[in-house]
């Protein structure tokens, strides 16, 4: 055969074969919004199961409300998640592996984009140029992509004018403008609520119940209320509640010294280094502990677990 005809071959061949498969090839190279690819549940499951440290509800809504929404073919409105917890639980982190289970690329992905509130909103005086500049970023980057991710971080303290601007893409309406926004996810994150769940679980504790045995149930109505009457949860009054906008309320536990020790070793894990059980135990001393008197609870969750790690 000549190199001549191999080429016409290949050529005739992927012109039978079809448009997919020069898709295909394409997406090797460059970046694919894959509006329909349906949820690898079972990579998701493994992934939080085997990162995710002490957050069994958090693990088991974030499973129950991604394969739901991505296994419905006709989604009535986009898919919005909050995120609730104390610092360190693990709030960002499990966002981090939602976003690399829908976009490979993760937080990285053309299709995924975080706003932190401290870093893109600001000034309180500039709040109507926000709106703005939020629902044009936000149409443009659904009409690119439906399935496109975007994560609130800090929603204490983002001024709750500012979600009422895009409350219309949150909505059930087929389309806005010509834009259906019913494929794309919203994940809010913040701190309110984390006294309330803390609360629930130190009462479990104090009762000798076991954490596994906390249920959404003990949790869910006391943190939508408490969420919509705190002024500082970004989503005070913002209607996102009373119109139930908000499909699932995930509460993230405080993390105990036996799920701090585990971040430590997953970082040592990632760092490539063996695990040294005599450091693991030293950096989990070093962390402080909540209530004064029974210290159980990290007040950090494993947040400085990898600047600790460095000084040793
Ligand atoms: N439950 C957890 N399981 C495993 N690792 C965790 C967990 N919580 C925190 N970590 C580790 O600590 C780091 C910091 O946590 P993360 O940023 O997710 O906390 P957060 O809940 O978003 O905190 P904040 O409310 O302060 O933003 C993560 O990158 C991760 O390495």
């Amino acid at each position: 055969f000549d190199p001549l005809s191999v080429g016409i071959a290949i050529g005739a061949a992927s012109a039978l074969t079809g448009y997919l498969s020069y898709r295909d090839l394409y997406c090797r190279f460059a970046e694919c919004c894959r509006e329909e690819q349906p949820l690898n549940a079972s990579a998701l499951k493994l992934d939080l199961k085997e990162k995710l440290f002490g957050q069994h509800l958090a693990t088991e809504v974030i499973l129950k409300a991604l394969s739901g929404f991505k296994n419905n073919k006709n989604p009535k409105k986009p898919l919005t998640l909050s995120l609730h917890g104390w610092a360190g639980t693990g709030k960002n982190f499990a966002s981090q592996i939602v976003a690399e289970n829908l976009h490979p690329k993760g937080l990285k992905s053309n299709f995924v984009h975080l706003f932190v509130s401290t870093l893109h909103f600001p000034h309180e005086q500039k709040i109507k140029l926000y709106q703005e500049q939020l629902q044009k970023w936000i149409r443009g980057n659904v009409s690119a992509c439906a399935s496109s991710v975007f994560i609130f971080d800090e929603m204490d303290k983002l001024h709750p004018g500012i979600i009422d601007a895009i409350k219309p893409f949150l909505d059930y309406y087929e389309q806005v403008d010509g834009v259906s926004y019913c494929r794309a996810i919203f994940i809010f994150l913040s701190n309110a609520g984390g006294d309330l769940i803390t609360k629930t679980a130190l009462d479990f504790w104090r009762a000798g119940r076991k954490r596994e045995d906390i249920q959404l149930k003990d949790l869910e109505p006391v943190l939508s209320v408490g969420v919509f009457n705190n002024k500082h949860s970004g989503l005070w009054r913002s209607g996102l509640i009373d119109r139930n906008l908000i499909d699932y309320f995930i509460p993230f536990l405080p993390l105990e010294y036996r799920h701090v020790k585990m971040c430590v070793r997953a970082e040592m894990r990632a760092r490539g280094a063996a695990v040294d059980e005599d450091i693991v135990t030293r950096v989990a001393e070093e962390m402080t502990f909540f209530p004064k008197d029974e210290k159980i609870y990290s007040d950090k969750g494993c947040k400085t677990v990898q600047s600790r790690l460095d000084f040793h």
